[in-house]
């Protein structure tokens, strides 16, 4: 056996202030974030739409210290991942490939190739599956592969998602736990899982299996935690015009201080970093929403990040997989049947519902319309909440 290698994937954050658009940029061109029917238009739109939304994504990473702390954090967990995988007699390079900023997924794999990597387990920081993180980020590995023959002689084994696995649970479960103890009354207080939305039709028409795997996910985790407690799950973090899962984090937090809910656990649920929608959204924004709502005592759940438990779990899974047969990208890019990845041939103008409501969305919206925003800063994406 040859060398052997993981590669991490993960979103990627802004470093520094200054890297916020050129970030926002990359994530808009993504087409598995936004759907356009035509590929032409996407480039452009994303930078219009980078361009507007910058200064009020910077507004909230200058709240948390200028940038993500994502790329750290990712790093250590990197570092965490190896250490463990040599403890239990694994000896394994970990690589880290971000989607939207530095390091690129590009990058990491021209240094798996440069470090003549026989054997790869590519693993997600996402515990759930959904389009628009792990299987964006598996389309263009794919991509690379079908371009680069050396890269075909890799043996890669890959796991597409993880949310039901018994150490990742274990690790939640340890972690609210201890959040509930310091409660005043423990058993009191309301258990909310905030995961991140994505939009409806990603599920519904696309056949994303996301929300399945959070409303699995979070039952597994009450289950593991083992506690009386009543909980709620919501969606945070939507953008933009169309209806995105439901209910939204808000809503459902104003819910239940009107129902006279006084003590809440936040669970951030689909994601194992901390990150801006951890320590800007839930701890500034949400935090006001509750206690605006009467809900006085609004507690937070630490993302896991190099948790041991959870350090473990990643090793295990590893240390599984690499026992397991090679795979195929077809099997995994498409881990649900008939599951829609792009680009597909029915995303043509005018062939499915999809593309027609994409047609009336930007007549609706109208290039004069976006002038109007460009030179005013007030307009049509301002009203439908994208900016
Ligand atoms: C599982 C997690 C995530 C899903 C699902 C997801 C879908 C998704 N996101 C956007 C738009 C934006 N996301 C942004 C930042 C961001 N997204 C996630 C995770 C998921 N996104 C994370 C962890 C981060 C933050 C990284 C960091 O800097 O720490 C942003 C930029 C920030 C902002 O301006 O608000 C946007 C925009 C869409 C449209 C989408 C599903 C289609
Ligand atoms: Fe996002
Ligand atoms: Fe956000």
């Amino acid at each position: 056996m040859g060398r052997v290698g993981v590669l991490l994937l993960n979103l990627g954050g802004p470093d520094q202030i200054e890297d916020v658009r050129p970030f926002l940029f990359n994530l808009f061109s993504d087409p598995e974030i936004i759907r356009l029917p035509i590929k032409g238009l996407q480039k452009p739109l994303a930078w219009l739409i980078s361009t507007l939304r910058a200064k009020k994504s910077q507004a909230n990473y200058l709240q948390i210290g200028g940038g993500s702390p994502l790329r750290k954090i990712t790093e250590a967990q990197a570092e965490a991942l190896e250490n463990r995988l040599t403890e239990i007699g694994k000896q394994v390079q970990v690589y880290i490939g971000m989607r939207y900023w530095h390091p690129f997924t590009e990058e990491a794999i021209a240094k798996i190739k440069q470090d003549n990597i026989r054997q790869l387990v590519i693993l997600p920081l996402y515990p759930q599956f959904s389009i628009s993180t792990s299987g964006s980020s598996f389309r263009i590995i794919e991509e690379m592969w079908k371009e680069d023959p050396t890269l075909r002689q890799i043996e890669y084994t890959l796991i597409p998602s993880w949310y039901n696995d018994p150490g990742y649970l274990q690790s939640m479960a340890d972690l609210i736990a201890q959040e509930l103890d310091q409660c005043s009354n423990p058993d009191q207080a309301h258990i909310f899982f905030s995961a991140h939305g994505v939009p409806q039709s990603y599920v519904e028409e696309a056949g994303d299996p996301y929300q399945r795997e959070i409303e699995e996910c979070t039952r597994l985790v009450m289950k593991t935690l083992n506690r009386p407690n009543q909980y709620t799950l919501a969606y945070q973090s939507r953008v933009g015009p169309v209806e995105w899962l439901k209910p939204y984090t808000e809503d459902a937090l104003e819910e239940l201080g009107s129902q006279g809910v006084k003590d809440i656990v936040v669970v951030p649920i689909s994601f194992v970093s901390e990150h801006i929608e951890t320590l800007q959204e839930i701890d500034i924004e949400y935090r006001e929403i509750a206690e605006e709502a009467g809900i006085a005592n609004f507690h937070r759940v630490p993302a896991l990040n190099t948790h041991p438990v959870f350090i473990n779990s990643l090793a295990q899974m590893v240390a599984k997989s690499l026992e397991e047969e090679p795979t195929t990208f077809d099997q995994v890019t498409h881990p649900v049947k008939n599951m829609k990845m792009y680009p597909q041939e029915s995303w043509e103008w005018g062939m499915t519902t999809a593309a027609e409501v994409w047609n009336g969305r930007l007549a609706m919206l109208g290039f004069i319309g976006l002038i109007i925003e460009l030179v005013s800063g007030q307009g049509p994406l301002h009203f439908v909440g994208l900016l």
